[in-house]
């Protein structure tokens, strides 16, 4: 089959390896559609990840979907020519994590394009039956990959209490933010703001049904969100990790609102006024890849709540794989993928 590891930052090596062979409990998928993720991205551009670098060439791409065409002894709930998503996690389903079924937080997690677990750009996966997922046919294997992505946003969500008439801020509208704003309005959400500093991010928010787009570049944004909301939106999502949209987040709550951190900002300091959210009473909450999402993603899609395709800005066959992580890393790109056919 063939793939295109990373070997080290900047370089792709596309090969021949062999069709892995799926253990009992695993379903082999042929991969078709696999989005680039600014993760992917983050290891193309530096061969690492914090402490965590490319030593052993890597497969990138954690957000894929495809065809069943192999399953394994023990699997009984797929069988080959199923359309499928994969959940790109396996936790270890053991750890106190796991037993409460916050398995993304479990410490054991192999998630794939991680240092010892290849990701999708390959023609084929081999992967554990219990985290790949049927797709309806009203749902393209486009869509079904961005069910990753969605999930982000779903947990997000889940994690903020969003419900019926609730105002909602999101700041960021790349794939997280887009379509974070999209899970809020399903969750019932009556507003929705979305914050970006780039025109063409903000035109797409309000094209995808935002009921207000502000750029942080001209407006403050909390004055924005006095003037619309009063005394602050029930909820306000981050999904930048840029440290002055962190601040405005934590600033953007009413009263007994939620403050829910998806971007992530390893290195940067953020100055916090505790004094404001103990005040408020406002509740601060991180939000860490997904748990039981996918399902959710998926009806989501199907029902046309969740706006996937709409988030694609090209698609491009594994043999452009650079040119694909070149253009995706352009600041008005929100979303590429891969195509392996
Ligand atoms: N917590 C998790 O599990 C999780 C999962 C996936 C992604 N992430 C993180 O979430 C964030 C969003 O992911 P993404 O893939 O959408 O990223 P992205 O870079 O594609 O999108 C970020 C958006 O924020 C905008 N932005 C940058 N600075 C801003 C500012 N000061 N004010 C307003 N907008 C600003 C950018 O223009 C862009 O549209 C990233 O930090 C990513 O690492 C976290
Ligand atoms: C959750 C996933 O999208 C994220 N990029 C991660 O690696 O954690």
């Amino acid at each position: 089959m063939r793939a295109a590891p990373l070997v080290e930052a900047g370089t792709f090596e596309p090969e021949t390896r062999e069709r892995p062979t799926p253990g009992p409990s695993e379903v082999l998928v042929e991969v078709s559609d696999v989005g680039i993720c600014g993760s992917d991205v983050h290891w193309y551009e530096h061969g690492r990840m914090g402490d965590r670098a490319v030593e052993e060439p890597l497969v990138l791409g954690h957000e894929s979907a495809g065809t069943v065409v192999e399953v394994g002894a023990a699997v009984d709930d797929h069988a080959v020519g199923d359309a499928v998503t994969i959940e790109p996690g396996v936790p270890c389903g053991e750890c106190e994590h796991c037993r409460r079924g916050a398995y993304n937080l479990c410490p054991a997690v192999e998630f794939m394009a991680t240092p010892g677990t290849d990701g999708a750009f390959r023609e084929y996966v081999a992967w554990p039956a219990e985290y790949v997922y049927g797709l309806p046919a009203s749902v393209s294997a486009r869509e079904g990959a961005l069910c990753e992505p969605i999930s982000v946003g779903v947990h997000a969500v889940r994690r903020a209490g969003v419900g019926m008439g609730d105002s909602v801020l999101v700041m960021g509208a790349g794939p997280i933010g887009l379509l974070a704003a999209d899970v809020a309005r399903a969750a019932g959400a009556a507003d929705v703001a979305v914050v970006d500093v780039v025109d063409s991010k903000l035109d797409r928010a309000l094209n995808r049904g935002a009921d207000l787009a502000i750029d942080s570049r001209e407006t403050d944004v909390a004055a924005a969100v006095r003037d619309e909301f009063g005394a602050g939106v029930d909820a306000a999502i981050e999904a930048t990790g840029a440290p002055p949209a962190i601040e405005a987040v934590l600033d953007a709550p009413g009263p007994d609102g939620t403050a829910v951190l998806v971007g992530l900002a390893p290195d940067a300091e953020v100055p916090v006024d505790t004094f404001e959210l103990v005040r408020r009473q406002v509740d601060v909450r991180g939000s860490y890849r997904f748990a039981n999402t996918y399902p959710t993603a998926i009806s989501l899609i199907a029902s046309g709540d969740v706006d996937a395709a709409g988030i694609v800005d090209f698609e491009l066959s594994l043999d452009r794989i650079g040119d694909a992580f070149g253009r995706a890393a352009e600041p008005d790109v929100v979303k590429g993928m891969i195509s392996m056919g």
